[in-house]
């Protein structure tokens, strides 16, 4: 999937096996889990196939991290700078039960500093093993002031869009960006994708599973409030460079996220939160 060719050129990779043969590939590059395979070797995440590695755009795939603003519901470039960014490789290792662990850290720099004036740390850890990802980001206000944020762990599940299901949503508020933002309460208990989809669920406190033919991938979340579902259909893949026409029929984005009520972090405090995946195979 990932074209090492390219990838040399703009990304540096990290590439961590579990003992049983779970496997992710990570970018510096925004700390990115461009893909997770477990011990089946059947890849869970969504790459484009017209991402285009350049160092000055987000990958498209993959688990981007949105930090400190959640799309474009503020001054700063759309959904942050952290997916931007270069992050420094802080551990790589095995633990004793076998899994995964990879973290990875980034800090506020005069670069950062120009457009969110706080100093942070931000790591990411990624655990991983059998037929399970865990994605935790810490923020840590390293500053004398407060600051608040947004922000996301944007994944792109791999999944045959026609066969999925959402599972777990009835019942909750959602903004629905696709509806000049109206707030709603979702009254489906199976969300079809049968057109474009981009609504945050708010106040999400119980798991999400996208169910396919032949698997289902259960979405718990802690720390983060929120969550986003987004699939672009073709009409939004047609307005994005970096996804072909198709790309809509093959991924649908289930993002924790806290969007409604920012984060406030006071100084020398730290915030995290994490999203787990599942991956429950349909005999
Ligand atoms: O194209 P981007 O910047 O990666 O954003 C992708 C999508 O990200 C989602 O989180 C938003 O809800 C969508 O509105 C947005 O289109």
């Amino acid at each position: 999937m990932l074209n090492p060719e390219n990838l040399q050129e703009t990304n540096d990779f990290i590439i961590a096996i579990a003992a049983d043969g779970a496997r992710v590939e990570v970018a510096l590059h925004g700390a990115h889990v461009c893909s997770w395979r477990g011990p089946d070797g059947v890849e869970r995440l969504f790459m484009s196939p017209l991402n285009s590695w350049r160092s000055d755009a987000a990958i498209r795939g993959g688990i981007p991290v949105i930090f400190p603003q959640f799309a474009s519901e503020g001054p700063l470039p759309k959904h942050g700078f952290a997916r931007l960014s270069t992050w420094a490789l802080l551990e790589s290792s095995r633990q004793l039960d076998g899994s995964g662990l990879v973290r990875l850290g980034l800090a506020d720099s005069e670069q950062t500093r120009q457009v969110f004036p706080h100093a942070f740390t931000l790591e990411l850890r990624i655990t991983f093993s059998g037929q399970s990802l865990n994605t935790e980001l810490v923020v840590t206000n390293t500053g004398k002031q407060p600051f608040a944020f947004t922000c996301a762990l944007h994944t792109y599940l791999n999944v045959h869009v026609a066969e999925a299901a959402l599972y777990g949503l009835q019942g909750y508020r959602y903004r629905d960006s696709v509806d000049n933002r109206r707030i709603k309460i979702a009254e489906e208990e199976i969300l079809h994708i049968a057109e474009e989809v981009d609504r945050v669920y708010f106040a999400v406190d119980k798991p999400i599973t996208l169910g396919g033919r032949k698997q289902s991938m259960i979405a718990t979340q802690a720390g983060f409030a929120d969550a986003v579902v987004w699939n672009p259909w073709e009409n939004g893949c047609a307005k994005i460079a970096d996804l072909k026409l198709d790309s809509y029929r093959h991924f649908v984005c289930i993002e924790a996220a806290t969007v409604e009520h920012p984060v406030l972090l006071a100084p020398d405090t730290s915030w995290s939160g994490a999203q787990n995946l599942e991956c429950v195979l349909v005999a």
